[in-house]
């Protein structure tokens, strides 16, 4: 049988239910007991407008803390009557078990936006946030920064091997940026989409042109921030730019700023608001898997 919980305890049920499915946890008004069943489920009593629910979690877990990442099943839906089952399918034959939308098709996610406005701050947490993605590992021949992991953050890559890469073929893209040679390496983006997972590729203003050209149906995120002030000062205190370094930067970001009407997006990674930027560039990718041209295609 469920327990009741103590005040605190219910709080920090509410808390991580919320967080889990913040969709499903909306409507709900009150947990009334939390806690393990005799048959070792984790049982959830609730109300939610008014309808007393339960939830089952397959674990049972005492840490309320912990449960993140375990599913939440539906309250369990009433069974069908078979005998009217048996009525439909006399009357229309066997009824297709096949997904009534096909899945969509996997998809190309260009986030770009001027240096320092946060595109690695913002594919750091997506990442942790979106397993299901497939995040590029961009090559460059810049030097790696404090913190930075070869392989990991991108791969860094002597210019003589970088160029020994274009010239066999082996990037999607590359460009120049302020000096030094990025790249995307092709390989990776066919075997993401071939194995039908989304791909995410950080590139430049100038790259991003390239790929829609390459890749028209990709989905292109410009990311910027509140103002040129709060982009430069960002600039500063990231300290990996001597001045005339900056100056150019800043300068550029001038120049791509008037890119954005190329992008299908524009997000705005306000100044201490990080996760919404998240959030927003996540609820697009969501909002394009649904498109109907995306998901009819293979029809
Ligand atoms: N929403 C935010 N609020 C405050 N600081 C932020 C925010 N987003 C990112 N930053 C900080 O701004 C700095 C620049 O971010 P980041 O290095 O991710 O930019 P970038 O667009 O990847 O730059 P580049 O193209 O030069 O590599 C970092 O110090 C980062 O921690």
């Amino acid at each position: 049988m469920a327990q009741s919980l103590g005040r605190c305890a219910m709080r920090g049920a509410q808390q991580t239910l919320r967080s889990l499915r913040p969709a499903l946890w909306s409507p709900l008004h009150h947990i009334e007991t939390c806690g393990p069943s005799a048959s070792s489920k984790f049982v959830v009593r609730c109300t939610a407008v008014g309808q007393p629910q339960t939830w089952r979690l397959p674990l049972a877990q005492r840490n309320y803390s912990s449960l993140a990442g375990t599913e939440l099943k539906p309250p369990s839906q009433p069974l069908p009557d078979p005998e009217v089952l048996k009525h439909v399918t006399a009357a229309l034959g066997p009824l297709d078990t096949k997904p009534l939308a096909p899945p969509a098709q996997p998809v190309v996610i260009v986030i770009s936006g001027p240096s320092g406005v946060g595109k690695d701050a913002v594919l750091e947490r997506l990442k942790h946030q979106r397993p299901d993605l497939y995040f590029v590992v961009t090559a460059t021949s810049r030097p790696m920064r404090p913190g930075e992991v070869d392989g990991r953050d991108y791969f860094f890559v002597s210019r003589e091997r970088f160029e020994g890469w274009l010239a066999g073929g082996l990037l999607l893209e590359h460009a120049l940026v302020y000096g030094e040679y990025k790249g995307i390496p092709r390989q990776q983006v066919d075997a993401a989409l071939a194995a039908g997972t989304d791909v995410v590729l950080r590139i430049d203003v100038q790259g991003a042109a390239t790929i829609k050209r390459l890749m028209p149906d990709c989905i292109s995120i410009f990311v910027t921030a509140d103002s040129e002030e709060v982009l430069v000062r960002r600039l500063v205190a990231r300290k990996t730019e001597p001045l005339d370094k900056l100056l150019v930067r800043v300068n550029t970001a001038r120049q791509e700023n008037e890119h954005i009407a190329n992008f299908d997006y524009v997000v705005v990674n306000r100044d201490g608001a990080l996760d919404e930027c998240v959030r927003q560039v996540s609820g697009i990718i969501e909002a394009e898997k649904a498109r109907t041209a995306r998901r009819l295609v293979r029809r």
